[in-house]
């Protein structure tokens, strides 16, 4: 994939934020929702490249845009797969809260696991700790690895976790095992990224999430150097039969590294919607608005962070409705 793909892609998470920033704490989710993606989509068009969604916004019939099988693009350039959570943190931004993303990776036409769109088991850590966790493994043996690669002991591990019902058995033995917990209200794309940065003071992400989303972080560990583990958890029949059809006969399956993105050419890009602790909300400041976004190539494990103020008299009305 050429370079400078890295920057178009950043144009369309930038767009995609600056559209869903003006609906926080407006208690409208669907709202900031299309917001970002109808930006996203707009943008998509202008760059160079022939691009297919394998994770976007729903199946052809659920979703006007952005839907799995959407070609994107001038179709003159590089074949990619796109995957695409125009919104990461929907929730947060109708509630006025920390931590939405938007967010875009592409990859080499057929590198991306296409993902359906149900719960994934996750286990995530950064370059000291990758190769040495496996998701099969009890909690305390992961937390063991993790403190022993970071040279560090279990009671000063962190981990990141989804505040949910469903990880009361997983919370009890993180603490059992004496390590600490910072919990998430949503958001784990970034809670993935956070526990393989330096810095951030978490070490491991733990838990279930969204499929999509698995797919999406370990894009964005694979620039890092970090790990992600991941395994489908159908809820229902028709979500066994999904993961059926996509050739996962074992649904208890591992779906590691190169399972979720193959090879190392692919860029990952995020902006900051509200702000967080990896990047920057938003800003509005009269026809000034800032924007703050983390892009990354696999290839290079380059790490870029870009600040920019958008002169907003000047961009499509749409994108910019104040
Ligand atoms: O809210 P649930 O059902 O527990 O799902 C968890 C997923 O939802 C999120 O917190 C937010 O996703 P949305 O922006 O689509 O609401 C993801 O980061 C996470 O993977």
């Amino acid at each position: 994939m050429e370079r400078s793909l890295t920057m178009e892609i950043v144009r369309v998470t930038e767009a995609a934020a600056l559209a869903s920033a003006r609906w926080n704490g407006k208690g409208k989710k669907e709202e900031a929702d299309d917001a970002a993606t109808t930006a996203m989509r707009e943008v998509f068009d202008t760059i160079p490249m022939d691009g297919v969604v394998v994770i976007g916004e729903g199946e052809m019939d659920e979703a006007p845009m952005l839907y799995i099988g959407e070609k994107l693009g001038t179709g003159n350039g590089p074949s990619v797969d796109i995957a695409v959570d125009p919104l990461e943190g929907t929730n947060i931004v109708a509630s006025g809260s920390w931590n939405a993303l938007t967010v875009v990776a592409i990859a080499d036409r057929g590198n991306l696991l296409h993902a359906p769109d149900m719960y994934m088991d996750k286990i995530a850590v950064g370059p000291e700790a990758a190769g040495q966790v496996d998701i099969n493994a009890s909690v305390y043996d992961n937390l063991k690895a993790v403190a022993k690669a970071k040279n560090k002991d279990i009671t000063d591990v962190v981990v990141t976790v989804l505040k949910r019902e469903r990880h009361e058995k997983l919370v009890q033995e993180i603490r059992d095992a004496g390590a600490m917990i910072k919990f998430i209200s949503d958001g784990d794309v970034a809670g993935a990224i956070n526990a393989a940065m330096r810095g951030t003071g978490v070490d491991m992400l733990l838990g279930q999430g969204g499929a999509p989303e698995g797919v999406l972080a370990a894009v964005a560990l694979k620039c890092l150097g970090g790990e992600l583990q991941g395994r489908l958890a159908p809820q229902t029949e028709e979500e066994i039969e999904r993961c059926k059809a996509m050739g996962i006969d074992d649904t208890n399956s591992v779906l590691r590294m190169e399972d979720l993105v193959k090879g190392d050419d692919a860029i990952f890009a995020a902006t900051g919607v509200t702000t967080g602790e990896l990047l920057k909300g938003v800003r509005f400041d009269g026809p000034i608005a800032e924007t703050e976004t983390l892009v990354m190539r696999a290839k290079t494990g380059t790490l870029r962070y870009i600040q920019a103020k958008h002169n907003l008299n000047k961009k499509p009305n749409l994108v910019m409705k104040r």
